[in-house]
């Protein structure tokens, strides 16, 4: 497997719309996306372009959220994961498991509406990593 473009930086907040207004106040950002629910994920999401990837504002969803135990340990949020892409999600899974790094659960789909897991930060260097499917060539990044 090659490494492959980095879709997004993860970064989790307790409030979508002041982290909104950091990213557009003090760092510039020029386009915002629509935040939008997750409920399947548990997650709150919004995306912020960068010129060569995107910053994903997550906010816990519901009393299951999976950042709940992230933010208990960070209450001002901070960076979560990083998302890579892959061409084939199903090859990719079953490298990292070759590898000996646990894959949490099945692939399912993410926030861009293609399939994604995500392997843990232990096996990981410590980075919760998510390993995602590329969009279809033409689709929006
Ligand atoms: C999918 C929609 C969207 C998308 O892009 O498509 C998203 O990205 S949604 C993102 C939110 N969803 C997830 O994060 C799902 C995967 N995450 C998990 O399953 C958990 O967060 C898990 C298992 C990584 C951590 O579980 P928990 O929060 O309960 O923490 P633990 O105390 O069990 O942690 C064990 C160990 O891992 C360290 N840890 C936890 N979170 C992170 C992190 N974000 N980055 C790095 N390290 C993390 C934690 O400190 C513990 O380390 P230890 O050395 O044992 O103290
Ligand atoms: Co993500």
């Amino acid at each position: 497997m090659k490494l492959g473009r980095l879709n997004h930086i993860g970064v989790a907040t307790p409030s979508i719309e002041q982290s909104i207004a950091f990213y557009r106040d003090v760092m510039g950002a020029e386009t915002v996306h629509m935040p939008f629910d997750l409920p399947a994920q548990g997650v709150k999401v919004c995306f912020v372009d960068t010129p060569n990837t995107q910053i994903e504002l997550i906010e816990p969803l519901g009393e299951d959220s999976p950042i709940h135990g992230f933010l208990a340990k960070n209450p001002a949020g901070g960076q979560h994961h990083v998302c890579y892409e892959v061409p084939d999600i199903h090859e990719a899974k079953t490298w990292f498991e070759a590898k000996g790094a646990r894959v949490l659960g099945e692939p399912r789909i993410g926030a861009h509406g293609t399939l994604i897991f995500f392997v843990h930060p232990r096996d990981m260097g410590g980075v919760l990593t998510e390993i995602m499917e590329s969009p279809q060539q033409g689709d929006e990044h």
